[in-house]
């Protein structure tokens, strides 16, 4: 999607912006001063993270992924992803192929991003007035009044010609960082066009359906790399408020700290996403459910942060091209199953979901 409003074509030399608005705030640096939480951080009672049901954690499908090439392997694995995506949107995956070393060399060079000094990583920050690209702090919009405590970093990552334009304004420092991106974005393209198989296959789609319909090699990735530094009041706030994804699908990568959890509609309760070593969380976005007709439903989730540690969570979202026809499929309407949601193209869908004022942004297509 090519974000209004953001000229991508400047080196980070060149950036003149006015850095109290689209950083007003560096989380990093109150987390090493603050005692108390900072106003502008204090969710209101209804929005603070309440205490989540770590009994049912368990139930988080964890799905491996070993025996996929063989049939019944797969048969077994797309079963799984299907009971996985009715019941909860959202999954781990193991056995999936990103290899160990590369997942701990991204982590290194987004945690050694974060602690370099503020003057450094506002070479990279965002303009207001836009989607965000680079490097923001507290919040992404210049207009927020309350903001989470996190800072992230935004990079479009696929489609390849959006990659080259965007690649020089991408962090210098650590020296590896682009680099090493450019090898995580490529290798988890792989595991996400794996996973639009599994889920199209899970729905009774040719295994090919989302990969076509998201515009194949023009598909959009995007990174976003969130740093949660430690809260002196982690319970008055969020690192990230809640939402649900607007994409297709999120691979995310939280290692050992946890602080995702999912919003579990059925018993009205947020339930911890568990970080096991090596796992990926697999999300689902409003997309699939509107292409699924709300078959599935994506997952609205948030992150917590705590008072003993910092924490990071690499997200890979895997989105349609801007001018990709979403809506739901045809292939799964019927006279018993009418198209519950209007047709748009992928760029329209932000801008109508959000100028509609309803509780779930994906209730905006509802026909
Ligand atoms: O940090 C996390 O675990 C959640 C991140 C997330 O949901 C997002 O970036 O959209
Ligand atoms: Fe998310």
């Amino acid at each position: 999607m090519a974000p209004p409003g953001i000229s991508i074509d400047v080196a980070p030399e060149d950036v003149s912006f006015d850095m109290k608005r689209v950083v007003p705030v560096s989380v990093v640096e109150l987390a090493a001063e603050a005692k108390h939480l900072p106003e502008k951080f204090m969710k209101s009672a209804e929005n603070r993270p309440t205490v989540a049901h770590n009994d049912y954690c368990k139930e988080i499908p964890v799905i491996s992924l070993k025996g996929i090439d063989t049939q019944s392997g797969r048969e077994s694995i797309v079963a799984e992803v299907k009971r996985a995506c009715e019941e909860w949107g959202i999954f781990q995956i193991v056995d999936h192929g990103i290899p160990a070393d590369l997942m701990k060399r991204m982590k290194e060079n987004t945690m050694a991003f974060f602690q370099l000094p503020l003057e450094e990583k506002v070479k990279y920050a965002t303009k207001p007035g836009g989607f965000p690209l680079g490097y923001a702090s507290g919040s992404h919009r210049a207009d927020d009044d309350i903001l989470d405590w996190r800072e992230l970093l935004v990079h479009r990552c696929l489609p390849k010609a959006v990659r080259e334009t965007d690649y020089k304004i991408w962090p210098a420092k650590p020296e590896e960082y682009r680099k090493i991106l450019v090898e995580y974005s490529d290798t988890m393209n792989v595991l996400v066009v794996l996973l639009f198989g599994l889920i199209s296959e899970s729905l009774g789609l040719p295994v090919d359906y989302i990969k076509n319909k998201v515009g194949g090699e023009e598909a959009e990735q995007k990174m976003v790399l969130n740093y949660y530094p430690q809260c002196p009041q982690p319970d008055l706030t969020l690192g990230l408020r809640s939402h649900t994804d607007h994409g297709i699908i999120a691979v995310l990568q939280q290692e050992n700290v946890g602080g995702l959890q999912a919003y579990k509609e059925d018993r009205d309760k947020w339930v911890t996403v568990e970080p096991i070593p090596g796992a990926l969380v697999v999300n689902l976005g409003d997309q699939v459910q509107i292409m699924s007709n709300g078959k599935y439903c994506s997952v609205e989730h948030q992150a917590v942060v705590n008072s003993n540690d910092t924490r990071l969570s690499l997200v890979t979202f895997a989105n349609p091209n801007a001018m990709a026809e979403m809506g739901p499929a045809p292939e799964l309407l019927s006279e018993t199953n009418p198209a519950k949601y209007h047709s748009y193209k992928f760029k329209e869908y932000l801008p109508i979901a959000f100028s509609k004022k309803t509780k779930r942004v994906h209730d905006a297509l509802l026909i």
